[in-house]
């Protein structure tokens, strides 16, 4: 096994330093002399943050294996700087069974590129009727803690109830996608001015706040823990807020997407752009990005949907929601909260590995950078700019709204326990 001597690096951003990586976990930091035998990287520039978390990304297999595979999804993940992804269970068949999130843990052990841990589905089938088994999924070698039926929201009060109360006996989250069915029926974009506009069915911002509410309330009555998926709308980051503020255990996550791009881009009526929840306002945006400025949004989570080209080349209102995410997350991050001065780098490790970890109940994610601990560590030189260009996605999807832009910074290295995963920006 390499062992790498990475020098001059900023660790979270800090003042430069050495860092030593062998036997899989981080052997020294400080000055530190050139030896035999020792790759050395001159970071010079570059920011060492904890290798990336993301409590939601889709990863498509089983089922949908001409959008993504967890071979090409993990691939994006080490190119994005994730050393662990929670994969959402809206596959086919559903990760609603101990046997499916079992086969998706040993897909992501053979691909090798970033830990893979499954969530489990709260209803069989997503079909929001029956409780899945979740019991024997926390039990499984995937040792499911997250539980969600994204894609599909639990709108049955009484099901997301029980839910909540099942996940305690092994420590369990709910994650709930938050969109009353009734509000949304036929949903396209944004319900605005615009929409009406369009001659687009309108996804109004109270369909999501109305559950979101609701789950609190549940979640507190219960005493559980929530997790709230995709926050779009100022109204969310509110309720989230005083949910906080009554000491509820309800946590939540903002996609690069919201914190960037807005409803207006609906105009152009390309579909790539069509995403659930839809974008918003610059007025939700801002307030996305101050709730994660204060914490009262906790992580930054991608929600990387890949779609293959006939499900978004066609017309709005025929194609999937959903975009991809893993490998432009942390430039978007940069852009929105880095760059302007609203998170330091320590933040954007708070809320790209620490947070998502402790959500997802992962232990050997997310961890402070010192000795002695797992060497998950990406370098990312935040001083270079970069067009995105989706054929160069490692994803086997091409949905990225970022193509054609340019974006902050470049992930340089992804060190997995140790081992480079991407290198010189490059896959290994
Ligand atoms: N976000 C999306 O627009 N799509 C997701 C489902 C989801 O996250 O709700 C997908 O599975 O494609
Ligand atoms: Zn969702
Ligand atoms: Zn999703």
């Amino acid at each position: 096994m390499t062992s790498y001597l990475i020098q001059n690096v900023a660790l979270l951003g800090g003042e430069p330093t050495d860092l030593l990586l062998a036997d899989g976990v981080v052997k020294e930091i400080g000055t530190i002399a050139p030896a035999d035998g020792l790759e050395t990287i001159d970071a010079t520039g570059l920011v060492a943050l904890p290798g990336l978390v993301d409590l939601h990304t889709h990863l498509r297999e089983p089922g949908r294996e001409d959008a993504e595979t967890v071979e090409t999804g993990t691939r994006a993940a080490a190119m994005g700087g994730f050393t662990a992804v929670h994969a959402m269970a809206n596959t086919e068949p559903v990760a609603d069974t101990a046997g499916v999130v079992e086969q998706v843990w040993r897909l992501g052990r053979e691909a090798g590129h970033c830990d893979v841990y499954p969530i489990g589905a709260v209803t069989v089938g997503l079909k929001g009727e029956q409780l899945a088994e979740l019991g024997a999924m926390a039990d499984s070698a995937a040792r499911v803690r997250v539980f969600s039926d994204d894609g599909k929201c639990v709108s049955d009060a009484v099901l997301m109830r029980r839910a909540l109360e099942y996940v305690k006996a092994f420590d369990g989250v709910i994650a709930q996608h938050a969109q009353e069915p009734r509000l949304t029926e036929g949903a396209q974009m944004n319900e605005g001015e615009l929409s009406g506009r369009l001659g687009l069915a309108g996804w109004p911002a109270v369909a999501e706040e109305a559950i979101i509410a609701r789950d609190c309330l549940l979640a507190a009555h219960v005493d559980s823990r929530l997790h709230v998926c995709h926050v779009s709308t100022a109204g969310s980051v509110e309720i989230v807020r005083d949910a906080k503020r009554k000491g509820w255990n309800v946590t939540a996550e903002a996609c690069p997407h919201h914190l960037l791009l807005t409803d207006d881009l609906a105009a152009t009526y390309d579909p790539i752009y069509k995403v659930n929840p839809p974008l918003r306002s610059q007025a939700d945006v801002e307030a996305l990005r101050a709730g994660l400025a204060d914490g009262t949004i906790d992580i930054v989570a991608t929600d990387h949907a890949p779609h293959p080209h006939e499900d978004k080349d066609c017309e709005w209102a025929a194609a999937a929601f959903g975009m991809l995410g893993l490998e432009t997350a942390l430039s978007i991050v940069q852009q929105t909260m880095v760059d302007p001065g609203l998170l330091d780098w320590a933040g954007v490790a708070e809320r790209m590995s620490h947070a998502p970890a402790r959500i997802g109940r992962v232990t050997d994610h997310g961890r402070p950078i010192e000795v002695g601990e797992p060497a998950n560590v990406v370098l990312y030189d935040p001083s270079v700019r970069r067009t995105i260009e989706a054929s160069e996605s490692a994803s086997l999807s091409r949905n990225t709204p970022y193509a054609g832009m340019e974006l902050p910074g470049r992930v340089v290295a992804t060190f997995l326990r140790g081992t480079a995963t991407v290198l010189d920006g490059k896959l290994q």
